[in-house]
């Protein structure tokens, strides 16, 4: 469908400070300065701070394609209204983990929000080695809680499911249908690796069992509706310190299978247990452990206390979900791991490493794991799975 843009304009960091006045989230008469800071790959992102207080605001514009693709990948406005109404709606299920919403505008296509700039984005945060005691046990009570109180077992069936009318969001789980799960499993399609990688790449896309296993993840995720995910929960998307968390950035937002939210975290993490060696390996295993104990506790607990559903109480049947939750979020896990390595979406993580050879070697590990969990999802577990990360005899790459 086409969209009317004729409302639209682009913010500058003059009309954007003139808009933040207009709308009275700042002081008509302060000294403001605004900075455009947005490094991710969709959107713009104005940092609009009064000189005098250092307080701020952070006003994030979409604009009518992907920024890191160019005008010949077309993609919807709207995306900035569902990033806008999953914030709040994410938000009343765990405001300690989601910023506030100050306005939005869908002819814009913006967001006004908090300014998190007092935190760091954890991506950057873990490749410098920094300490976050607190954030796999957040970002697990994150996931159970908006997995839990968006899904069957707490709303009235009808009204998730209008819930989720709301939160179709077909051109932007195209992006994750083509980015994850075609592109990088087959050969002829588009892709982007370093030339050492070609052998490595080859045994994936010659891999039939891989293949299969993938055509199985990519149908849960097009068609599963099992609770409104962020749908784009890498590290790139979570500010913390050492005491905070907030998610941001969720215009990936639709109903879809709990995996796949618990399998980006993972696979993200994964990077960090690969690329670092002896204490920092340990540290992210702990995030590891961490995060599946938090998540499946705050689940259970809200199971037990809240679910709605006539079969709460039916034996075997929350072990079964947790099950499946685990299976399904280590294979997408998978894709992940291996998208970020030969997929046309990169992560810092790996492209970080400046010597070469540790950094094919690092690349390499990333597609052993990330088909070693596609093929093997249903008979892992967390134990197993650091078990095997260090079976694997991997050289170090980091001084982590
Ligand atoms: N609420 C915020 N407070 C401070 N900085 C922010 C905020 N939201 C986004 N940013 C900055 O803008 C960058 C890009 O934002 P993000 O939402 O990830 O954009 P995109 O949708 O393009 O991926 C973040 O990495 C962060 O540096
Ligand atoms: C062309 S979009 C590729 C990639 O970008 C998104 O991530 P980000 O949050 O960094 O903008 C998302 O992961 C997409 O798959």
């Amino acid at each position: 469908m086409t969209q009317n843009h004729s409302n639209f304009k682009r913010l500058t960091n003059e009309t954007a400070i003139t808009l933040a006045k207009k709308l009275g989230l700042v002081n008509a008469d302060a000294s403001l300065k605004c900075n455009e800071i947005g490094d991710g790959n969709l959107n713009y992102v104005f940092h609009i701070t009064d000189t005098v207080t250092n307080k701020g605001i952070i006003i994030k514009q979409a604009v009518p394609y992907a920024k890191v693709l160019g005008e010949s990948w077309p993609l919807t406005l709207k995306r900035a209204a569902i990033e806008a109404n999953a914030l709040i709606h994410f938000r009343s299920y765990c405001p300690e983990f989601v910023p506030q919403v100050y306005y939005s505008d869908e002819q814009l296509a913006i967001t006004v929000m908090e300014d998190l700039s007092h935190l760091k984005i954890v991506r950057t945060g873990l490749i410098d080695g920094d300490s976050y005691p607190l954030l796999s046990q957040h970002i697990g009570e994150y996931v159970a809680k908006t997995a839990f109180y968006t899904s069957d077992y707490h709303l009235e069936p009808s009204a998730k499911k209008e819930v989720a009318r709301h939160f179709t969001n077909p051109e932007l789980c195209k992006i994750t249908e083509v980015f994850i799960f075609t592109d990088p499993f087959f050969e002829e399609l588009p892709g982007d690796f370093e030339v050492e990688l070609t052998d490595a790449a080859k045994n994936i896309w010659n891999d039939q069992e891989v293949i299969l296993e993938v055509a199985k993840l990519k149908q849960s995720f097009e068609t599963e509706q099992e609770a409104l995910l962020h749908g784009d929960l890498h590290t790139g998307s979570i500010f913390a310190s050492e005491t905070e968390t907030k998610v941001i950035d969720p215009e990936f937002a639709f109903y879809g299978p709990v995996g796949f939210d618990l399998g980006q975290y993972t696979a993200n993490l994964l990077f960090q247990a690969i690329t670092r060696n002896g204490a920092g390996k340990e540290e992210i295993f702990s995030h590891l452990h961490e995060f599946w104990n938090a998540f499946e506790e705050t689940y259970t607990e809200l199971w037990e206390a809240q679910n709605k559903s006539p079969f709460r109480h039916v034996k075997g049947y929350l072990p079964y979900l947790l099950t499946k939750f685990k299976k399904d979020a280590f294979g997408f896990a998978g894709c992940e791991l291996i998208r970020r390595t030969i997929g046309l979406s990169h992560v810092a993580d790996l492209n970080v490493i400046e010597d070469k050879v540790s950094r094919i070697a690092a690349k390499t590990s990333t597609l052993e794991i990330g088909t070693f969990l596609i093929k093997k999802r249903e008979e892992l577990d967390v134990p197993a799975l650091i078990e095997a990360l260090k079976q694997r005899t991997l050289p170090s790459y980091s001084t982590i």
